[in-house]
């Protein structure tokens, strides 16, 4: 869907910011692109808009050389978003997620009607929220509007740099989880720039971890963190290393205990949540075990342990040897 192809990005000044970058995103794919300030994440990502045009090499969208294509038609079927969300302050939330689609000529009430369910599947109610103005909204609720409006044209590619970077680590990890959800059900093909290594993980179907100017490693979360390419991408890794595994491994019905003894847990996860969910529910728990729910039928499948926990992670250890 996305294909650099040998990209080099000089400035005018003489600094290269991205030297012989090739990489594909399968259609569909949210690939983070991760690493230290100034690596180049964000010429990256500028290039596939056309924001910057590449010194050398091509990137190929669909198969078609975007350098061919026209910047402004390219850009409808790209969207962005970015960390400043840039609303219109003086309009509505509503009228800010229509903007796009009015601006490509979909009549006024069907891109009304188009925003209002947008702005439901990112979890604002239209009704309370479709009328008011972006400074009446928290930071959150910002940030979401930037993706409903990034959606609303309905673009096949989806450009996100620092998305949830201007708000607080829980509100964060609250919009990343739904962000998840919600591209179960649209199926961008997304390139995701963050700073932070725990939201590629999180986020990533892959990663590409940046050096300086070039992917030191592009791989699955679970590769990266098990089987760091370099000695670079291990020490970004850092030490803790099964800390951030717990974020990438999910609970199984194997990991779990039968639920026995006549008390049923009082905390309780779904099977599929990570083995981080599981654990800060089993922290809380002073009894040492938390029910596991099936999240289909919402029944007990069974009750997690710590020694669940260790047995997890050491199926996800043996899994990546
Ligand atoms: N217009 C420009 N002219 C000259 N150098 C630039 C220009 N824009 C960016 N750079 C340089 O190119 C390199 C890569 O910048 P880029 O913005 O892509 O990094 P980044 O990884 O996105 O960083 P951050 O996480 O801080 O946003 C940096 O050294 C930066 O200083």
């Amino acid at each position: 869907m996305i294909r650099f192809e040998h990209v080099t990005k000089r400035y005018p000044d003489g600094t290269t910011a991205v030297e012989d970058l090739s990489f594909e995103v399968a259609e569909g794919e949210l690939v983070t692109l991760v690493g230290p300030s100034g690596c180049g994440k964000t010429t990256t990502m500028k290039m596939v808009n056309r924001l910057i045009d590449p010194t050398s090499g091509r990137i190929l969208l669909d198969g078609e050389d975007i350098a061919a294509a026209d910047p402004v038609e390219l850009r409808r079927r790209i969207g962005y978003v970015i960390q400043q969300v840039g609303l219109f302050p003086h309009k509505t939330v509503l009228e800010n997620t229509a903007t796009v689609p009015q601006l490509i000529g979909t009549p006024r009430a069907a891109a009304r009607a188009r925003a209002a369910e947008l702005l439901e599947l990112v979890g604002l109610d239209p009704s309370v929220y479709g009328g008011r103005y972006p400074e009446q909204l928290s930071g959150g609720q910002r940030q979401r509007v930037g993706v409903a409006r990034a959606l609303a044209a309905d673009p096949p590619v989806l450009l996100m740099d620092e998305p949830f970077g201007a708000v607080d680590p829980v509100v964060r990890e609250r919009l990343q989880n739904e962000f998840l959800t919600l591209q179960k059900t649209v199926r961008k093909t997304i390139l995701l720039v963050t700073h932070d290594l725990e939201e590629a993980i999180r986020l990533g179907d892959r990663i590409a971890v940046y050096g300086t100017g070039t992917i030191e490693q592009f791989d699955r979360p679970a590769a990266v963190l098990g089987d760091p390419a370099t000695p670079y991408v291990a020490s970004f890794v850092g030490a803790d290393r099964g800390l951030k595994r717990l974020a990438v491994t999910t609970l199984g019905a194997g990991d779990l205990a039968p639920a026995e003894g006549p008390q049923p847990p009082r905390t309780s996860v779904a099977l599929g949540a990570t083995l981080r969910e599981a654990l800060a529910a089993l922290l809380q728990e002073d009894s040492g075990r938390i029910g596991v729910t099936d999240p289909d039928t919402g029944e007990l499948a069974g009750v997690l342990t710590p020694e669940g926990v260790h047995r997890a992670l050491r199926r996800a250890q043996l899994q990546e040897a």
